[in-house]
């Protein structure tokens, strides 16, 4: 996507083949600083610490990171440290893993001299597949703004929730790449953005995505959400994912579930956007099987945000004695969902559906 008429990926190898660019997420929407990773442990703490997020860009900044190991050691013992210090950074976001696996797959049968070249050759095919997979989905999902467009008068009302915009992928996003493809076709659309407490990704980087590309849209608080449906303010909701389970259960960041309850009470299509990369074939249901990341309390009691001078502080709103909770997931279940808007098609929320989707993936799944 563009940013100031200049075309960017959120994650790029330089033309010296050995430094992995990436945009520290933390610092949007303030600031837009690229930097740069040259090692293993960068990479791990980029997504640790949240430069990055998002699971296909969690995904993708892992397969860099085994590159980046490979630069320095590319001996068996070094390829399996470097899968198990990344798989540690963020438990919930299934692509985490799928990438890793990928990457061992690819490696492990080749001789150390030949794993740097093929472990960023492999990491730059995960990105561009990436890219071709979230326009799909933007392709697939576009159908059901137009429809919408086509039987009312005014602008298509989207609710979306977190981040699943071109910043959490590699480009186009999985939520908004319908929304940018609509757009595209001159399709009337205004985005209602969750602010997504604690972290705010809603705010500070849907917000920001919308912005830069001209796109109408408010902000609203987490809760606002209902009160809009009950309103008919609301014609769909798409959200993101961070693991979809073999059948249909979703797992995306903290509150989502909340979101699709007032969607189903209120007769709202509420679809996830998914590439095949997050559905975990091994788990069926999500509330009982899927690890909920715990964050850091701080991220509840205290707030980011930019002052009158122009400083961006961190400020507590909560009292001093006051400790915060914070999972940062919750699991909608494949009943409260009306679709998944994949590369290939929109399945149903069911193992059924997404069976008779990724046939090859079910059958392996099921050996
Ligand atoms: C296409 S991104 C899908 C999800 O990863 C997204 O909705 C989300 O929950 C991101 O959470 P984050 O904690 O910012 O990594």
């Amino acid at each position: 996507m563009k940013v100031n008429g200049i075309p960017y990926r959120s994650i790029w190898l330089d033309p010296d083949g050995r430094t992995v660019r990436i945009i520290d997420q933390t610092r949007l929407p303030h600031d837009f600083p690229v930097v740069g990773l040259r090692t293993m442990q960068e990479a791990a703490t980029a997504i640790r610490d949240m430069w990055v997020r998002g699971a296909p860009l969690i995904g993708a900044t892992a397969a860099y990171g085994i590159a980046l190991q490979m630069v320095e050691d590319a001996s068996d013992g070094a390829l399996d440290h470097a899968c198990a210090v990344l798989h540690a950074t963020r438990p919930t976001a299934i692509n985490l893993r799928w990438a890793l696996d990928d990457m061992r797959a690819v490696l492990a049968p080749l001789p150390p001299g030949e794993r740097r070249a093929a472990a960023f050759a492999r990491a730059a095919a995960i990105c561009d597949e990436d890219v071709e997979i979230n326009r799909r989905i933007g392709e697939h999902g576009v159908a059901l703004i137009e429809a919408i467009a086509a039987r009312k008068p005014g602008p298509v009302n989207i609710l979306t929730h977190c981040n699943a915009g071109w910043l959490a992928t590699v480009d186009w996003g999985t939520a908004t790449s319908p929304i940018y493809q609509a757009v595209e076709r001159g399709i009337e659309v205004h985005v209602w953005v969750d602010e997504t407490r604690p972290r705010n990704q809603g705010a500070h980087l849907t917000s920001w995505e919308m912005a830069s590309h001209g796109i109408p849209h408010h902000l609203i608080v987490d809760n606002a959400g209902g009160h809009l449906m009950q309103h008919g303010q609301v014609d769909l909701c798409i959200v993101g994912t961070d693991r979809t389970t073999a059948r249909g259960d979703v797992c995306n960041k903290i509150g989502t579930y909340l979101k699709a309850l007032a969607a189903h009470d209120n007769g709202v299509p509420f679809y996830v956007a998914l590439p095949s990369p997050t559905i975990d074939w091994r788990v069926q249901d999500g509330v009982a099987e899927i690890p909920i990341e715990e964050r850091s309390a701080e991220e509840v009691t205290q707030v980011w945000g930019r002052d009158a001078q122009g400083q961006v502080r961190q400020v507590r709103i909560a009292p001093e004695a006051t400790p915060g909770a914070n999972p940062a997931f919750d699991v909608t279940p494949a009943r409260l969902v009306t679709g998944l808007i994949t590369e290939r098609g929109i399945a149903p929320a069911s193992a059924e559906g997404l069976a008779a989707m990724f046939p090859e993936h079910a059958a392996r799944a099921a050996e």
